[in-house]
Formats: C-alpha cells, sequence, structure tokens
C-alpha cells in the first residue's frame, strides 16, 4: 500500500511539474519554433508554422476547423475596426490581420507581458506594421476603457468596432461585453463578436447566453458551431438578422 501511495504522489507531482512546464515554455518554444522556421514577411508562412507546431507540441491556438470559420466571418464582415481579448503568441491576430481590408486596424490584449511581448513579435515577423495594429498589455478589463483613442490614432476621432474576437477567459466575456457596450465601443450599425470556447460547459458561457436572449432589441445569435459562436449586436436590433 505504502509503494501505491508513493507511486500515486510521484505521479500527480510529475503531471503538476509537466503542466507547470508546459505552461511556462510554450510560448518561448511556439516562438522559436515560428520564428526560425517561418519565412519572415509571409502571413500565411507564419501561420503554416504555429500549424506545424500544434501537430507536434500542445498550442493555444485554435484549431484549423475554427480558423477556416474565423476566416470566413472576417471576409463576410470585412470590419475595418477589430478587437481581439487574448493575443496569446499573435497566431489569430495575424489571422484576422491578413484580411483586414488597407486602412484595417487591430487592436489586440494580451495579459501576460512575456506572451505578449512575443505575440507582437510575431506579428512583425509575419509582415505587419505598427500602423495597422496595438498590442495592449494589460487584462481585458483594464484595456476596454482605454481603446477609444487606439480605433483612430490618427485623426484623433474614434472609429467603432465591427468585430471583436474573445478568446481570453470565458468568465469574462459576459463583463467585457457589457463595458463594450457602456464604452459605446460597439458599431451601432453592426457588431459581429465571436466568441471562442474551448469546452462546452465553459463557465460564464450561460451567463452570456442568458444577456443575449433577454436582449433582442440589441442582439442575434447568428451561429453556431461547436467551439465558436457568432453574435450580432446593433443598436436598436429586432432580433430578426438572419
Ligand atoms: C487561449 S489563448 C488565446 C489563443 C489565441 N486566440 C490563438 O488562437 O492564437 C488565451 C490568452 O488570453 C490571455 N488572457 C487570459 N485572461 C485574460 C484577460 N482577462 N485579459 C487579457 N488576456 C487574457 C492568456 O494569457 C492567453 O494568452
Amino acid at each position: 500500500r505504502y509503494r501505491v501511495k508513493v507511486a500515486a504522489l510521484c505521479h500527480r507531482a510529475l503531471a503538476w511539474t509537466l503542466r507547470l512546464m508546459r505552461g511556462k515554455v510554450c510560448v518561448r518554444s511556439t516562438h522559436a519554433f515560428v520564428f526560425s522556421k517561418c519565412t519572415h514577411g509571409k502571413a500565411d508562412s507564419v501561420l503554416a508554422t504555429f500549424d506545424l507546431y500544434a501537430d507536434t507540441h500542445p498550442s493555444l491556438c485554435i484549431s484549423p476547423q475554427i480558423a477556416e470559420a474565423l476566416d470566413e466571418v472576417v471576409r463576410r464582415v470585412c470590419p475595418s475596426r477589430v478587437l481581439e481579448l487574448g493575443m496569446h503568441c499573435g497566431y489569430t491576430s495575424v489571422r484576422l490581420l491578413r484580411l483586414l481590408p488597407p486602412a484595417g486596424r487591430l487592436v489586440t490584449v494580451e495579459l501576460d507581458p512575456l506572451t505578449a511581448d512575443i505575440g507582437e513579435e510575431i506579428i512583425l515577423v509575419a509582415g505587419f506594421k505598427h500602423s495597422q495594429f496595438q498590442v495592449l498589455t494589460s487584462s481585458s478589463a483594464e484595456a476596454i476603457p482605454t481603446l477609444r483613442p487606439y480605433l483612430a490614432p490618427d485623426k484623433g476621432t474614434s472609429e467603432a468596432l465591427s468585430l471583436v474576437l474573445m478568446d481570453h477567459d470565458p468568465q469574462q466575456y459576459l463583463p467585457d461585453l457589457q463595458a463594450l457596450e457602456r464604452e459605446e465601443l460597439l458599431n451601432p450599425s453592426g457588431c459581429s463578436v465571436l466568441l471562442i470556447y474551448r469546452n462546452q460547459r465553459a463557465e460564464g458561457l450561460r451567463e452570456i447566453m442568458d444577456h443575449i436572449r433577454a436582449r433582442p432589441d440589441c442582439y442575434s445569435i447568428k451561429s453556431e458551431l461547436q467551439f465558436m459562436m457568432e453574435i450580432f449586436y446593433r443598436k436598436g436590433d429586432t432580433g430578426m438578422e438572419s
């Protein structure tokens, strides 16, 4: 019995260490792999190298199926102002940026400073310029009230968001959506809000769904895939948006 207990303890310690190491080294090793193996200046090569990395290493990047669904939404919405919450190593940022119109701009938010630095470098490696994107290193809750000047830095006037991608913390999805509304950052004539959830029972999803269903004047659910939902916001909407 003693040996079984020691073995179980060792197993738990090993699993804990691996989890810790994985969490710590993941962003550095993702960066090293992508940086050294992609063709610099080519967004599609950066994305393909991320995919290659994810074939053999743990990765937090969205799956190829979600990536395709995301591309479809971006092509349809053709947004000029996009907000991403949860940049991680920049995979979805690069996906978004490569489909934006020439005057399009992405503001992306990442809580972890090391990850934010790595993600920003990857976006630059993919060939995008600081005039096209802004990385904010903070929590989404802190970033949202400061967003307005970043949406139109040159003109001094603000442009509202027509696409928001949330892939940070499902428990923050509802408070962040409410904050975006409160700050009047969502385009009143239409904004698609994409929610990524890696787990069907992600805490926080029920709350945001209840909020949306209770507001048919503003919100409708445009599409619901296995791990991504598209919500459509329009001020004074009748709830009839297809
Ligand atoms: C699942 S990853 C995002 C993956 C990314 N969308 C991709 O596919 O490449 C989630 C990221 O959100 C960040 N994050 C978690 N909570 C956050 C918050 N409240 N505000 C901003 N970033 C947050 C984490 O540090 C992590 O890097």
